[in-house]
Parts: C-alpha cells; structure tokens; sequence
C-alpha cells in the first residue's frame, strides 16, 4: 500500500510555480572557501593541478551514480578518464560503456559552455542509458517521459511504499522543460551560485525522465558552475558531499517538494552550505597532496623494494583517510601477493627504516606511514 505523506499538493501543482521565493542567503563565507582554493591552486604545479582534477572527477563520477545505488568501479571510471581525457596515465583499460559514458557527460557540463538546450539535455539523457534499460525495466532513453502514470519518487519495502513525490504529468513536461532551458540560458542577475542551486531543485521538481533525473540534475549543476571560473567545479565535487548526506539531502527535498508557497528558502540554506563542505573536502585533499609530496622527500635516500613501494603508494592514495585502519599483514600479502614471511620481514624493515610506525600487540598489530 502507498502512503501519501500528507493531503498532498505539490509545489508545481500551484499556479505560482515556477516563481520560486527565498531569503537572501549570504555567499560571503563560500566565496572566501572559493578564494582560499583560488590561492592554494596557485601554489600547486601543474601534475598536482592535474591530479586533483582527476581525483575530484574521479569522486564526482562514482559518488553520482551511488546516490541511487548505482555502483561503478573505481578502476574503470579511472580507466576511462584516462582514455577520454588522454591523459597517458597508466592503465588497465577496464573502462564499459557505462563509465565512459558517464564521463563523457561529467566532463561536457563541467566544460562545454555552449548552451544547453534540449538536444543536449537528450543527448546526456542517452548516453547515461546505453543499453536503452535501466537494470531490467525498458525506459523511454533520449526523449522525455510520456507514460500516462504517475511519476512518483517512492522509498520502502514494495508493499509499505512511502510516495515521497509526485511529479507533474508527462502532458506538462515539454511546456515546463521549455520555461525551464529558457531561464537556464538567459544572462540573469543571479549569479552562478544562486542559479545553480535553483536549477539543480527546478529540474527534479520537473523530473522529465523515466529514469536518471538525479545524476542530470547534479550534471546540470556543474555546468552552471562552470559559468563561472571562480567556482569552476572543475576541482571540487558536489556528488561526493551530497552522497555523504543523502539523508539530508532528501529530506530537504521532501519538505521542499510540498512548499506551495514556492518558498525555497530552506533548500537555498542547506545546498549553499553544501557547496562550502565541497570545497572544504578539496582543500582538505589538497593539503593530502603536500603531504604525500614532503613524504617523499623525506624517504628519498631510503632504499624500498618494489613491494615496499607498491604498498606505500596504496597507503598514500587514501589519503586524507588512513588506509582501512592501518596497514596488517594480511593486507600486505594480498596487495602484493606474497607469503606471511616476507609480508612480515618488509614491514619490519620499514619499521626499521622509519617509514612506518606499529602499533598493538599480537594478532592485532598494524602500521601507519610517518607522515
Ligand atoms: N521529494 C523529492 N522531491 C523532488 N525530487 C526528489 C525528491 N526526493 C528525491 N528527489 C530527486 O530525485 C532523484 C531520484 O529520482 P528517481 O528515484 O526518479 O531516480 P532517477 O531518476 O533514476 O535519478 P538518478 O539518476 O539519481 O538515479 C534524487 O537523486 C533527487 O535528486
């Protein structure tokens, strides 16, 4: 049985929609966050610049599709970056169709700043779907939705499910998608900041597709960010942080999705915010970089096998986390496929070496980096 969570009307079912209202919400604090990353990329050459950049589209990538559950693997949306991109990195070319795809569209709307019209839109809407389904369900791939059904944004067991949205009819869909391209691309007084936050709510308040609303959604953010160089979204991830707070995240929806009033204030407050935690994890990977770099030239002089090297690099590569609680010898055996024995002597030599620390007793020890 469905359960409405009110006596429902929906925020586009009022004929004010799409006047949205909101307070005004300072920008001091995210364009000082924007400033500061401004400054620290200064200071970084440009391989780092690079890689940050493939990290955060990296991040981007996996953390829109796991938002709905979607899971890619991280070796192939790298594999494909590094195809797409041609950035000559190493590879193991495990790249699908999927990932790629997937690129394709984060790297269009974070740097193609043609207009986007509906083609475009369509163009995305294809390319995320290139097997025409989504898991085993048939959807309508590069056009909008024309189902005579209600589109209704659900949660719960099948039999206990908790309608959390409906969204206008497929009849309506064209006149909004139309009203909706025109604001996108007229030059408003805006600003990118406040466009992007609303374009993002606007569009899954239309929800046009069958399926993938919210990873275009969060594409079409991006390339309204992407107006503007100072919040060029080019090193900071949204996805990542909205995939951390996917709660909130919906819960802000599901108050907002019922504001006839068109008041969207509360949505403006937290998507603000959330911009300010993206740039905030950046400059916290960028810090990681300066580590990772003053590691190695502290460890210069110090001699490593190739196993010692192999296991450092993936120590380093979790960086700002600490690599799953520590590095043990196990984990050490399976990353480089070796016996207890040697697993224990290279550890032990590290140690030795001052390149790691252990810490605990018996079956319970494990080694972090001297960082
Ligand atoms: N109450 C709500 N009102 C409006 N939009 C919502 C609401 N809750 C969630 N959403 C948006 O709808 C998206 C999910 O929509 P849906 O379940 O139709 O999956 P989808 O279209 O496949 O999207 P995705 O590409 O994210 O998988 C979320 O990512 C979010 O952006």
């Amino acid at each position: 049985m469905k359960t409405y969570h009110q006596a429902k009307k929906w925020i586009w079912e009022d004929s004010n929609f799409p006047n949205f209202a909101y307070e005004n919400i300072s920008l001091d604090t995210l364009n000082y966050k924007f400033g500061q990353l401004d400054m620290v990329k200064k200071f970084m050459n440009e391989d780092d610049t690079n890689q940050l950049q493939l990290e955060q589209l990296l991040n981007e990538a996996l953390s829109t599709s796991a938002i709905e559950g979607e899971t890619l693997q991280r070796s192939s949306v790298r594999s494909s970056i590094n195809k797409i991109l041609k950035l000559g990195l190493e590879d193991d070319y495990s790249y699908t169709r999927e990932s790629d795809a997937l690129i394709e569209i984060l790297i269009d709307a974070k740097t193609n700043k043609e207009p986007l019209d509906k083609p475009r839109i369509l163009q995305w809407h294809k390319a995320l779907f290139p097997t025409g389904s989504s898991g085993l369900r048939d959807i309508n791939v590069g056009h909008f939705r024309t189902d005579n059904e209600d589109m209704q944004i659900v949660s719960g067991a099948w039999n206990r499910e908790k309608v959390h949205y409906v969204a206008p009819p497929s009849s309506k869909i064209e006149e909004l998608m139309d009203g909706f391209l025109l604001w996108l691309n007229s030059d408003s007084e805006l600003g990118s900041i406040y466009k992007a936050t609303i374009a993002h709510l606007y569009f899954v308040l239309i929800h046009p597709f069958d399926d993938g609303n919210g990873r275009i959604a969060r594409a079409i953010t991006d390339y309204v960010l992407a107006e503007s160089s100072f919040a060029n979204p080019k090193f900071y991830s949204i996805s990542t942080i909205i995939y951390q707070k996917r709660k909130e995240y919906y819960e802000v929806l599901d108050k907002v999705c019922i504001a006839t009033d068109q008041d969207i204030s509360l949505w403006m407050r937290w998507f603000i915010k959330l911009l300010e935690e993206s740039i905030d994890s950046t400059l916290i990977a960028i810090e990681a970089v300066g580590v990772k770099a003053k590691f190695w030239d502290r460890q210069r002089e110090t001699k490593l096998n190739e196993r010692q090297k192999k296991v450092i690099l993936k120590m380093l590569s979790y960086l700002p986390q600490e690599f799953e609680g520590g590095m043990r010898v196990q984990k050490y055996m399976s990353v480089t496929k070796t016996t207890r024995l040697t697993a224990s002597r290279d550890l032990s030599d590290l140690v030795s070496k001052g390149v790691m620390l252990s810490h605990g007793k018996g079956r319970g020890v494990y080694y972090s980096l001297v960082l």
